[in-house]
């Protein structure tokens, strides 16, 4: 071939490069059809038009692919390296910059809160992780983001919920609209009637928990038993029963399957266009189906038998008829199963967190124990959900498990759709940018809690009146003597705003009547032999945090031996 003809050729297969880049700029089709008309039968017919210049069909496509692809490729790259990037005055490693594959590697191994938290040390309180997305790690940015005229969810949900085609659950509807919407059902199942009415099942359950420690001679996975307990809570609360996890133990593997997927959906949230793909793999999401069937069958039984008591599942199907649209069968059952994943998953792992730092911390241990005789004197029932709201050391104990460990540690995403870019705290974010708050960076920021950031320190959450009354206020005293930094807007594990966790009122409630009567009834260590520090190995952020076993030695305390 001679030199123009090569020329000729490459500028040929550059411009259709060029041109294919622009409309991908432009466009982000994430349709596979388009990106096969675009990047495989655009070139194909390239070969085609310019082959009688090759000596060979292959030679022809193999150039030409080459130039192609290459021109797509680095004009991408080239744009978000480039000061015309409309993030390009945020600072990141620039491999976030080029592509949100790095993200998804860097997080495949579960520590991805770590990565960002050191992402944020270096480069600052806003760091870009993707080339159209930042993490934020500033209180001034939190009501413009998440507040009540924040932005509507972000796109990380159109890839962990690409199987969701027609209806997805509440927690990933991104037109703000269609979320208020959705969201009413769920905001009276949550007011303070309703709650009072969901004791009566969390009641049963927790005394289920109770007698199975009790019947244990040998030591105990806590994490395993607490995930028991909130799935079969969870299961009662959404669809009336149907998992006896409590004493049959997880026999179906489901939360073995759930967490199995949880690495894949992490990818998918990263690189949302790769849902598309995804949703057309034989087999895929099969345990997620297997228990979509699971609460098909639960929901459509306890829409017949109906319920004795007015649960979840009550006020998610509109039992009693206020909605003006009724919700359809198809959004109660997608509800119905996010309840259990973010109700029962969540609550987990935050109370075996908790149950792990005290384990580590007998001083905190000890003074929860005196609060908690204090208030529920030997013998007495320690059911008592309004009185426990009220214990100081107890809700300072679960405010420091949520501080350390939230459930869900890297935030959650928002998506800006203002056209003109918006104004986030001090931060000016262009249209399409995707940002969230990272709670597990904020939560550990010195400058929002001090001393000792990462320390678990629960006297941190109490008054300096509450500090003093303290049996033993040992620790408590420096405190008050240097001064401490306590700044409650930077604690974020609910998230904050219109579209926060709707479930973080039965959360706490769940979380102290566990604590409460746990400790009331049981003394409890680390079972011989288990290394502490394998708890925080663990622990991994696939966005909600998965957790690892917590081996325990349970043993009734004496006022409770043979009661
Ligand atoms: C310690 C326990 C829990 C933690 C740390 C937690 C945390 C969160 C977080 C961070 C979000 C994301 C909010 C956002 O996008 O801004 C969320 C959403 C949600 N959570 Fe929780 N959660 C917990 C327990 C529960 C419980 C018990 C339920 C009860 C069913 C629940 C139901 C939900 C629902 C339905 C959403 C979606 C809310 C929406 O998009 O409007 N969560 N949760």
């Amino acid at each position: 071939m001679s030199l123009f003809a090569l020329k000729d050729c490459c500028l040929t297969t550059v411009a259709a490069g060029l041109c294919c880049y622009l409309f991908f700029k432009r466009w982000e089709p994430t349709s596979p059809r388009l990106h096969f008309v675009f990047l495989v039968f655009v070139p194909c017919l390239l070969d085609l038009a310019l082959r009688d210049r090759f000596s060979s069909f292959l030679r022809a496509a193999l150039f030409i692919h080459t130039i192609y692809l290459s021109t797509v490729l680095g004009s991408v790259a080239l744009y978000r390296l480039s000061s015309y990037h409309p993030l390009a005055s945020y600072p990141g490693p620039t491999m976030c910059k080029l592509t949100k594959f790095w993200m998804a590697w860097m997080s495949s191994d579960g520590k991805q809160h770590l990565y960002v938290q050191s992402l944020h040390n270096e480069y600052g309180d806003i760091v870009r992780i993707g080339p159209n997305e930042v993490s934020i790690r500033d209180v001034n940015a939190i009501n413009s983001l998440v507040g009540t005229a924040g932005c509507p969810k972000g796109p990380h949900w159109d890839g962990r919920m690409a199987e969701q085609k027609d209806t997805r659950a509440l927690i990933g509807i991104r037109d703000n609209a269609e979320h208020t919407r959705r969201r009413r059902p769920w905001k009276r199942a949550f007011d303070t009637t309703a709650l009072a009415d969901y004791g009566i099942i969390m009641e049963r359950r927790l005394r289920q928990l109770l007698s199975s420690f009790e019947r244990r001679k040998q030591p105990v996975d806590m994490a395993e038993r607490l995930s028991c307990f909130t799935f079969d809570f969870m299961s009662d609360m959404a669809f009336g029963g149907g998992s006896e996890m409590i004493r049959d133990g997880d026999v179906d593997n489901t939360w073995k399957l759930f967490d199995s997927g949880l690495p894949l959906a992490l990818v998918l949230s990263h690189v949302p266009w790769l849902g598309q793909y995804y949703v057309m793999l034989p087999r895929v999401g099969h345990a997620l189906k297997k228990f979509r069937t699971f609460c098909q069958d639960r929901a459509r039984l306890r829409q017949k038998e109906g319920s004795q008591v007015k649960d979840l599942f009550h006020y998610l199907i509109d039992e009693a008829g206020v909605e003006s649209t009724p919700p359809t069968f198809a959004e109660v059952m997608a509800d119905g199963v996010l309840a259990i994943v973010a109700g029962a998953d969540t609550t987990a792992t935050v109370l075996s967190s908790l149950f792990w730092a005290l384990s580590t911390h007998p001083e905190a241990y000890h003074q929860l124990q005196a609060e908690v005789d204090r208030w529920f004197p030997a013998g007495s029932d320690a059911w008592d959900v309004g009185r426990q709201a009220e214990m100081p050391y107890l809700n300072a104990v679960i405010n420091e498990a949520l501080r350390l460990y939230p459930a869900v540690m890297g935030g959650s995403q928002r998506g800006v759709v203002d056209h003109g870019g918006r104004l986030v705290g001090p931060y000016f974010l262009p249209e399409g940018t995707s940002a969230l708050i990272h709670f597990y960076s904020m939560h550990r920021d010195p400058r929002y809690f001090s001393p000792k950031p990462d320390a678990f320190w629960p006297e941190r959450w109490l008054t300096p009146e509450q500090r003093s009354a303290l049996p033993s206020p040992s620790g408590a005293k420096c405190l008050d003597k240097y001064g401490y930094v306590h700044n409650t807007s930077a604690f974020l594990p609910f998230s904050y705003g219109p579209m926060n966790c709707v479930g973080k009122r039965l959360a706490y409630h769940e979380m102290r009547a566990v604590v409460t009567m746990l400790v009331q009834r049981f003394d409890f260590r680390l079972a011989d032999g288990y290394s502490p520090d394998t708890w925080e190995h663990d622990l991994k952020d696939y966005w909600v945090a998965t957790r690892g076993e917590l081996p325990m030695a349970l043993s009734p305390r004496e006022s409770f031996r043979g009661v």
